[in-house]
């Protein structure tokens, strides 16, 4: 099955012209928590990643998700394990008010160079509600077991 549930939120897609004749993002299995992204680099001009360099992959498509939504993009394990290839910012947050083009930060973490090819699935989408809260100024926090504890307080076993 690769059609969500019918009370799914549903997101919009405008392609731009460099992404013609690719697939759209889908989910690749019944139960798949994210959508394939896939690059829409030309055809003929491949996007070479360098060992510890970073690039900016097009996907040709712009989002339009409901409000009270985000898109987070995330990493796939097959790159990042065979290649050392994974997202710089992960997980990139997609903003629902967002209008431009959506585009993955891969870096290469590995010994060799990468190349990116047209339609390569190089990363995931996770659409996810949020909760936008109040700030509201305190003079004092309350106090806690944990207090000001943190960054490995608790021992390390
Ligand atoms: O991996 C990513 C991350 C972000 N974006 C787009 C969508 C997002 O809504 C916008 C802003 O992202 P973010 O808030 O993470 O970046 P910023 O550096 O804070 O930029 P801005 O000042 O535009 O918010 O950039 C992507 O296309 N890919
Ligand atoms: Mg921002």
């Amino acid at each position: 099955m690769k059609t969500a549930p019918q009370n799914s939120p549903i997101v919009g897609v405008v392609r731009l012209p460099h992404s013609n004749g690719l697939d759209l993002p889908a989910y690749e299995t019944a139960g798949a928590a994210g959508m394939d992204l896939r690059a829409a680099v030309p055809e003929d001009r491949p996007l070479l990643i360098l060992p510890g360099k970073r690039a900016l992959v097009p996907t040709g498509l712009i989002l339009e998700i409901p409000e009270g939504f985000e898109g987070q993009i995330r990493p796939r394990s097959g790159l990042a394990f065979k290649h050392g290839i994974t997202c710089l910012n992960t997980p990139g947050t997609i903003d629902s008010d967002y209008r431009g083009e959506v585009k993955v930060l891969l870096v290469n973490l590995g010994d060799e160079d990468f190349v990116v090819t047209r339609a390569m699935r190089i990363a995931q989408i996770v659409f996810a509600p949020v909760t936008r809260a109040a700030i509201e100024e305190r003079s004092l926090a309350g106090s806690t077991e944990r207090g000001a504890g943190g960054f490995g307080s608790t021992g390390s076993a």
